[in-house]
This record gives C-alpha cells, structure tokens and sequence, in this order.
C-alpha cells in the first residue's frame, strides 16, 4: 500500500468514522441551503482550474495518456459538469408543481426536491476526473454530504484527489477513501443513502448485493460491447474516421468505445482500406511512440488483451503488437472475424476493432439482439429509413448516429445504459436528481372536510359512496373493438359526448364552485349564504381556516 494512503484508511477503519461524519455533516443540515451548495461547487471548480498541472501530470502517470485527450475528455467536461451543476441548482432544487387536478389543486401539492443524505461515489480507472467530479457535483448540488473512492488503478490522479479535496471542500460535506478491493468491500458494508457506481458489471453485482442489505438504492453506470453498424451506402471515410478515433481514443478503455464494427461483405474491404488511410494520418511515425495514443491502465489489462489477440481465430490487418510491461497494446484491426471469436466474447476495452460481416441490416439487427443491451449504439447512415430500421428494433442505453463517443458530454441529456449496461443516469440534471429524492407534499385543508371529503368518514353509508363516486370517477378510454361481442355496434353519439367529457359536467358543477371559492378563503363566509350546507360546517370555524 502507498504510504499516503495510511492516515486516510486509519481514520476510516481505526475508529475515527468518515461514514459518521458525513452523517453528522448532513444532520446539521448545513449542506440544504443553495448557498452553501453553490459555495462547495464553486470551490469544487477552483480545485481543479488551480491544479490543472496537477491532475494532467497524474492522468498522464495513470494512463499514459497525452494533452489533448485529457483536456478535451476529461479534464474540461469535468469543468463543464461542476460549472453546469452551479449554474442551473437553483433551477434544478424548485419545487416542482404537479399537473393541474380538481381534487388536489386546492391542497397546494408540491413536489420537493430533497437530498437523500450521506452518498457513496465508487469510481472506474479510465476517467479520472470526469467520471469522479461528475457525479460529485451531483451529489453537492443535490444538498448530499459525498464519499468518494476514486479508482487504486488510476493511483496518482486518486493521490491528488486525497490531497486537494481537503485543501478545497468543506469535511463535513465531502471525503476521499483511497483503497482498493478491500477498502471497497469495507465502505459497501456501511449503510449508504444513495450508492453511485461505476465500473464493470461483474463488480456491480458484488456493489448491488452489498447494498441490498441495507435497501440502498444504486445507480450503476456499467459497459458493455458497443455494436457499429455501417449502412452500406454510407460515406466510409467519414465513417472510418470517426470510428477509428473513438476506438483508439484513451487506448480504448472509453465505456461507450465502438467495440466492434458490423459491415456487409461488398463494403468490407473498402472501408479497411478507409481505415489504413485514417490510420496512416492518426499515426504517421506509427503508435508506439506517438504523443496521440495513450496505454492500457495495467499490466494486467494488456496481458488480457495479449492473450485474446493469441486467441482469435481474425486476421490482423494492422497492429497486433503489445509490450505487456509498457501497458502497451498497438491500436489494431482484425477482420474476418466470426460471431464466437474470443474478441467476441466480453467488451474488450482495448483499442482493438474487430470487424464482423452480416449479409443485411436485419442480420446486424438480431446479432445486436442476441447479446446485452449495450451502453451505446452506433449507426452510420444517412438513410433515414435505415436509421429508423435500426433505431426501432434495438435497445442500447445510448445512441449516435453517424459519430462515436461523443453522447457522454451531451448536454442537458442523461447518460446511462439499460439493463446489463446499468441503471440511472449520470450527468448534469440526471446525476442531480440521482441524489435528490422527489418528495410529495400536500397541505390537507379543513374547510375540505366540509365538502366532498367529509364522506370517507366512518359511518359509511350508500350516499357518501355515492358521493365520493363523484371524486374518484374517472373516464375509460373507448372500449377496444377486441373487446366487444362480435356485430356489436359503437354509439357513436355516446363516445363523441363522452370524449368531450360532457359526462362528468354534472360532477364538475357540483363542486367546483364552493372549492375554487374554499380556496381563497376570504370569500368563504360569501360562498356560505349560497350554500346552506356548509352553515353547520363554518359556524364559529371559519377562524381556522388557512
Ligand atoms: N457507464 C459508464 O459511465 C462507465 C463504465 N465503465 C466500465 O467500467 C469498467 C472498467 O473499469 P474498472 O475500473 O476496471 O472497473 P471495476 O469494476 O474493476 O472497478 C471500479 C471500482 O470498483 C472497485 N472494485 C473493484 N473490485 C471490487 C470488489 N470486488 N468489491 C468492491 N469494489 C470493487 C474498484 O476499486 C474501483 O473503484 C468497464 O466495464 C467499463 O465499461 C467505465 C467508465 C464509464
Ligand atoms: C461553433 C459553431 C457552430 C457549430 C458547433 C458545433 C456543431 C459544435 C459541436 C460540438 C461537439 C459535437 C462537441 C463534442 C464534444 C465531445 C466531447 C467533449 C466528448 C467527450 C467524451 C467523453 C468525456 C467521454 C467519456 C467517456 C466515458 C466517461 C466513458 O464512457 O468511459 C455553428 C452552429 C455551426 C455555428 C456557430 C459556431
């Protein structure tokens, strides 16, 4: 273990409770004004633009990975994440109104928007920051006090963190864990109020059991084999282009990297050409020593990778090296690939593009049926019948058309799969709303009890469910016609009357008025002379109406 990890585990596990202390944190009830929580984003935001050396040189360590890709995938829509969730809490945390409805609109029904307390953030290797930051502005946003154990295999951008976020946050709102399987399963013992888990799936059922025990809800953000489908029609070297860049992007390890690519045999070797040229112009002086192209995280990662490319039964177009102790795996492409290759078998989270034929779309379509459902699905065409083809009959958490990777930073929209590739969302207002809980509230007005709702009350009788009838009636759609017996014939003038609603008139007029007029109390004792019924009600009450 790496000696600045000692004090943190210490104080986790040696008795000093961070668990406890988030708990207290939120107890106090500091973290629930907008205020504050703009105050710990704002803060959140400095922490990274002030150490911006810091982060990329431990990203680099981490990952081997050059500027660009930092800055443009990590670093900046980590930025991006903090500063949209400052800009928009207050617009997020508004209590919500519910759809206007006679019965409830006089009890003045909100929804509130309530953080659901001590949170717990377990975060993958391969976006340091991004996949981290993301979801902790989340939970600040949302009034939550936050754990969060950053990734032992990305361990110097993990060390920053364990030394920033103490220098930047306030410690009764958010904490770092360093640590790896065990640490983990000690946190998952813990009750949480909200777990947000990214990572692989396998580990996500260890993540989900654990929280079970507690009721814990869990938002998993998982993988997956991300399908491409090429539209023969299509333009390959647009299409090649943008594929080969998602794929090779971060050595590979992206969850929404394009995993294979699925071409009908007349495109085939066209578009491998396509992608030599692409290949050519990424690489000019070749991979392995190119500022462009990252490594694998591990040595253990690369020797998977090693071990499936000794395996598959494809032919190596281009690349194929790996040097196991450099985490170094050549962005690679191999066709001829069939349907049950090893590279087939589970997301390779490398930079290897295997190349699969079908001999149409309807294939393509239930090949991608035959697995999970993916995080992303990719189509390139500009055939919108073909698009919509594919578009209806899939399932995917994500879709791209024409483009790869890029649906992360999306704004304004979740990210999130479906399935095995993970539950929830995220991002932006959906990585909020993960941590906020949607709180419904209704003001019970006594002067009802003097209408309507007084007829729930024991003794029950014909007339008051009768009256109550009035309330909770409610208008059926028109009958299916698989449901009527055979020759039966629709009333047409019934159904048209009926949609209009005419029906219910008679209940609308019954108690419209005196609850319109109930609720702006002050005409009440007015509304009184007009309807002797309530005389009984307000005599000598009317003061205790709100
Ligand atoms: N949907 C999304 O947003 C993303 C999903 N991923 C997925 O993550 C995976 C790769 O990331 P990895 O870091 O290798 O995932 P991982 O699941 O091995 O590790 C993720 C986290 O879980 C912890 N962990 C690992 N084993 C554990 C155990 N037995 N008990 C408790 N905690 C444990 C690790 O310490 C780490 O913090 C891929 O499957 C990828 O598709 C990666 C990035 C984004
Ligand atoms: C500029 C003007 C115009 C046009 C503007 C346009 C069309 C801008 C388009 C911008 C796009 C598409 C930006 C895309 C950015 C994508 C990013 C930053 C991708 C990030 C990916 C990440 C972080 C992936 C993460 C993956 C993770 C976490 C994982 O899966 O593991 C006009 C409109 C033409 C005219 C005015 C000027």
């Amino acid at each position: 273990m790496q000696p600045h990890l000692l004090p943190l585990l210490s104080d986790l596990f040696g008795g000093g409770h961070l668990r406890d202390e988030l708990r207290r944190g939120f107890a106090s009830g500091k973290t629930k004004p907008i205020a504050y929580r703009k105050e710990q984003l704002a803060r959140l935001a400095y922490m990274v633009q002030e150490n911006r050396d810091a982060f990329h040189e431990a990203m680099t360590s981490d990952l081997g990975r050059g500027t660009l890709e930092n800055d443009f995938m990590d670093f900046q829509p980590a930025l991006g994440e903090i500063t949209d969730a400052y800009n928009n809490v207050e617009k997020w945390s508004k209590p919500q109104k519910p759809a206007f409805n006679i019965n409830w609109f006089a009890m003045n029904p909100e929804i509130r928007k309530e953080p659901k307390g001590t949170v717990l953030i377990i975060s993958p290797f391969n976006f340091p920051m991004v996949l981290i930051l993301g979801p902790l502005a989340g939970a600040l946003a949302a009034g939550c006090t936050a754990l969060i154990k950053p990734s032992e295999q990305a361990p110097a951008t993990a060390a920053v963190y364990a030394r920033l976020v103490p220098q930047y946050l306030d410690p009764d709102a958010c904490r770092v864990v360093l640590g790896a399987v065990p640490e983990t399963t000690k946190l998952l013992e813990l009750q949480w109020d909200q777990i947000l888990y990214t990572g692989s799936a396998r580990v996500a059922k260890i993540v989900l059991a654990a929280a079970a025990k507690h009721l814990t809800p869990v938002v998993t953000e998982l993988g997956g084999k991300n399908p491409v489908i090429v539209d023969p029609k299509m333009d390959l070297t647009l299409a090649a282009r943008r594929i080969a860049w998602g794929k090779f992007s971060n050595s590979g390890q992206i969850c929404v990297s394009p995993d294979y690519v699925i071409v009908t045999e007349e495109i085939k070797e066209k578009f491998i050409k396509e992608l030599l040229a692409v290949y050519a112009t990424f690489y000019p002086d070749g991979p392995r020593h190119s500022d462009s192209f990252s490594r694998m995280a591990t040595k253990n990662h690369a020797a998977r990778m090693q071990r499936l490319l000794a395996e598959t039964k494809g032919k190596i177009v281009i690349g194929g090296e790996t040097e196991v102790e450099e985490r170094y795996v050549a962005p690679t492409i191999v066709k001829d690939v069939e349907w049950d290759d090893a590279l087939m078998e589970d997301e390779l989270f490398a930079p290897v593009m295997p190349i699969v034929v079908v001999k149409d779309v309807d294939e393509a379509i239930a090949r991608v049926n035959s697995r999970e459902h993916a995080l992303a699905l990719y189509i390139f065409s500009n055939d919108a019948s073909y698009r919509k083809k594919v578009l209806d009959n899939t399932q995917s958490g994500t879709v791209v058309v024409n483009d790869v990777v890029i649906q992360y930073a999306a704004y304004d929209m979740p990210f999130g799969g479906v399935g095995g590739s993970g539950t929830g969302a995220s991002t932006g207002r959906y990585g909020y709303e993960a941590f906020t809980h949607f709180r419904t509230t209704v003001v019970g007005k006594g002067w009802l009890d003097s209408i309507i709702l007084k007829n729930r009350f024991p003794p029950y009788t014909d007339a008051k469910l009768k009256a109550l009838g009035l309330m909770t009636s409610v208008r059926l759609p028109p009958k299916p016609k698989s449901l009527l017996a055979k020759g039966t014939k629709t009333n047409g003038w019934g159904t048209f009357l009926s949609r209009l609603g005419l029906s219910r008139l008679t209940t609308l007029l019954w108690y419209l008025l005196p609850v319109l007029a109930g609720y702006w109390v002050d005409h009440l004792p007015l509304i009184v002379q007009f309807y002797p019924g309530l005389q009984s009600f307000t005599d000598g009450h009317l003061d205790q109406f709100d």
